[in-house]
């Protein structure tokens, strides 16, 4: 599992509503995903960017990001030397009728929140360390991440990130 995936699984809708299957572990793309966290994220403004965020060794997380409510621009910056997907940039726009997005190891994260009171659910295969968590700056161009907003609103701990740097 060391490759992004978009994890479709079925949905059903009737004149109640509709019943989403969230998490399958069936699925190809899931049987290896182990979830130790599920984290729910509301954020009330339009213009929120969380991460991009990252933990390191053996704190290391794969996530499973769904919209439960709202949109966002979810992006991805593969840091792991021995991915051949090392220094590429992704990036997804997502609302509640997306796919989920399963990011293995080795990818920084982040999303800017484009809707207000936007929910975001997101699973993580290990536990929440802060001494091992890193970040990179959310602007740092050499990511080559198209974000949609380019004014952001930040937490203090994602403006002091500092630019990736290759060692
Ligand atoms: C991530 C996390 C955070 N926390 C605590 C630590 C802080 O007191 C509070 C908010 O944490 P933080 O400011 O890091 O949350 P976000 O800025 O939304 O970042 C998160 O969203 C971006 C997109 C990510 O990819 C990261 O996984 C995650 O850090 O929750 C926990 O207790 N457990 C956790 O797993």
């Amino acid at each position: 599992m060391n490759k992004i995936e978009k994890i479709d699984l079925p949905y059903f809708i009737d004149d109640r509503g509709v019943f989403r299957k969230f998490f399958n572990g069936e699925h190809p793309a899931l049987k290896d995903f182990h979830i130790k966290q599920i984290n729910q994220v509301n954020t009330i403004e339009k213009g929120v960017l969380r991460g991009l965020h990252y933990q390191t060794g053996e704190f290391a997380e794969s996530k499973l990001f769904k919209v439960i409510k709202g949109r966002i621009q979810l992006a991805t910056f593969c840091i792991d030397k021995d991915l051949k997907t090392f220094l590429e940039s992704s990036s997804f726009e997502l609302s509640e009728t997306d796919s989920s997005i399963l990011i293995p190891r080795g990818y920084a994260t982040g999303y800017l929140v484009l809707e207000k009171n936007t929910e975001v659910l997101y699973c993580s295969d290990n536990i929440y360390e802060p001494t091992a968590e890193k970040g990179i700056l959310w602007d740092d161009h050499n990511l080559k991440i198209k974000w949609l907003i380019n004014n952001p609103i930040l937490s203090e701990k994602d403006k002091s990130w500092e630019k990736f740097y290759v060692n």
